[in-house]
């Protein structure tokens, strides 16, 4: 029998039984047993953490910037075999694994630095002889609420500032995916985080989750993940007067524009929309392409997607792991029955896979003669899945990206400077790509979103501080 990972709540790990974490890439595989907390826990958890704030908030910088540091060389020490881990539990591929928990190591790092470069302002009074200053302070007890689409990279992003700014935390990650969680919070322990600082609560969001929406003493929190899920921390959070933060889903635009280079418009939207199995909030699944390029430019992608190598996740040639589960698998067919039904012409992909294991594998599946009224051109599908929209010129491209709910990442495939630098000023997105993908972002600069997709400030580089701390405006007179 597989050892159990247990919750972590005042220091202690606790747990008696937990559940099976399976490998989408091969059923039969349990990666290992993790156990769900009760919302007894949970309260638990939080009390906790609220016991532990008043020491962690005043403690030394040193002593932060030292145990995030630390985390961050434990990561890299070990990415490889953290890596494996996340794409047995989540079925990216191994190189997409290494690389995600490479980027945490990193964000762990830079927090690290971010700790010793706290800072504030002081600036003079409107009133002679008095000072301001203007200082940041920790908030308390953060919740963070994570999805399973990115299992160490988004816990790492919103661990890292919470407990640099002096905060304290609970954590649930996705049911789906605990292991990489419990390896950052298995790891931040033994780095020196006092008792209390940093808790663990693994289980489901209609338990473990709602259990932290439903607590007065969450003073903040931060969410990754559905729509629904996020209007729900959104009202429960208003209801407490508590800060929150919201990133969640995506119906992202890739332009390809009549200049663009050809090589260069395939791999960008080949990685844009079908990478890391599309199960990425960045993905693109709108590619808009205008009329002179658009049946040289299908061709082409069609091909690139017809020979996409999917696969097992560790499998050493494989460039598309699996699904994560059966209910992303048939979310992701059903969209493909409506886009058919609806007159989009399915030109590649779109069939299940057979493997040497059983796995939830999906051929990436690719539209043309979508339109941007489809269901597979306004609602997040969050597999690989896109669909290709014909436009006359760059004006009518842009009024079609723009054409959404969402608004979180947009992408412009062009050789011209004059359309690049209008679409990065006109797109109305938080984060804006010129001949890169809509996916894969920097960890040290501001990642986040506008209209329906995203909430509150930005996460991620030094605007994490907007979120993660709180501003205080002192005045002294100097008598
Ligand atoms: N923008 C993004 O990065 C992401 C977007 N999505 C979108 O959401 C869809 C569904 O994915 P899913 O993972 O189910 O997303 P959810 O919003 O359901 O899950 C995100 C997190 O919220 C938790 N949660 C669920 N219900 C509650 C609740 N009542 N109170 C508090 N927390 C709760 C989940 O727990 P549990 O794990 O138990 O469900 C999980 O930890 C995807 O198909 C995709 O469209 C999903 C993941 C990431
Ligand atoms: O594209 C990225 O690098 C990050 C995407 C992400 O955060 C998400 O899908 O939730």
């Amino acid at each position: 029998m597989a050892e159990l990972h247990k919750n972590l709540i005042d220091g202690e790990w606790v747990g008696t039984e937990g559940v099976e974490n399976i490998n989408p890439s091969n059923i039969t595989e349990i990666v290992g047993i993790y156990a769900r907390a009760t919302a007894d826990e949970t309260q638990r958890a939080i009390a906790a953490a609220k016991a532990a704030f008043p020491a962690w908030s005043r403690s030394g910088i040193l002593e932060r910037h030292a145990i995030l540091s630390r985390t961050s060389q434990e990561m890299l020490a070990r990415k490889a075999e953290l890596g494996e881990l996340l794409s047995r539990e989540e079925g990216k591929t191994l190189p997409e694994g290494i690389g995600e928990v490479t980027r945490a190591a990193q964000i762990f790092d830079f927090f690290a630095g971010e700790v010793l470069r706290l800072a504030g302002e002081t600036l003079p009074s409107v009133r002679p002889g008095v000072g301001v200053e203007v200082t940041r302070e920790p908030i308390g007890v953060i919740g963070i609420i994570t999805p399973w689409n990115f299992p160490i990279a988004i816990p790492a992003w919103k661990i890292a500032p919470a407990l640099a700014y002096g905060n304290t935390v609970v954590i649930k990650p996705a049911d789906l995916v605990p292991g990489s969680a419990w390896a950052i919070v298995d790891i931040l322990v033994r780095a020196g985080l006092p008792k209390g600082v940093l808790n663990l609560v693994m289980g489901k969001g209609s338990v473990v989750g709602q259990a932290m929406l439903d607590s007065k003493d969450v003073a903040a929190i931060s969410f990754t993940g559905s729509v629904g899920t996020g209007k729900r921390v959104a009202a429960a959070s208003v209801e407490h007067n508590r800060k929150f933060q919201l990133e969640m889903g995506g119906k992202n635009p890739t332009i390809v524009l009549d200049d663009a280079d050809l090589n260069v418009a395939v791999e960008t939207v080949a990685q844009s929309a079908f990478f890391s199995t599309g199960q990425r909030c960045t993905a693109s699944s709108r590619v808009i392409v205008t009329h002179g390029i658009h049946d040289r430019f299908v061709d082409a992608l069609a091909e690139r997607v017809r020979n996409l190598r999917v696969g097992h996740a560790l499998g050493k040639d494989t460039e598309i792991g699996p699904v994560v589960d059966p209910s992303q698998l048939r979310q992701d067919t059903d969209y493909i029955e409506f886009g058919k039904a609806e007159g989009a012409r399915l030109v590649a992909g779109g069939e299940r896979v057979k493997a040497d294991t059983e796995g939830y594998f999906l051929q990436p599946a690719l539209f043309t003669e979508a339109t941007n009224q489809m269901r597979i051109s306004r609602e997040e599908i969050f597999g690989p899945v896109a669909g290709v929209i014909r436009v006359k010129d760059y004006e009518e491209a842009l009024a079609t990206a723009n054409d959404t709910e969402f608004g979180l990442s947009a992408g412009i495939v062009t050789t011209s400077l004059k359309y690049a630098t209008h679409f990065k000023r006109n797109a109305e997105a938080g984060m804006v790509m010129v001949n890169v993908p809509t996916a894969g972002v920097d960890f040290h600069v501001p990642f986040g979103g506008r209209k329906g997709s995203s909430y509150g400030p930005r996460e991620q580089g030094k605007y994490a501080a907007e979120f993660f701390s709180v501003v205080k405006t002192a005045y002294t007179a100097a008598g």
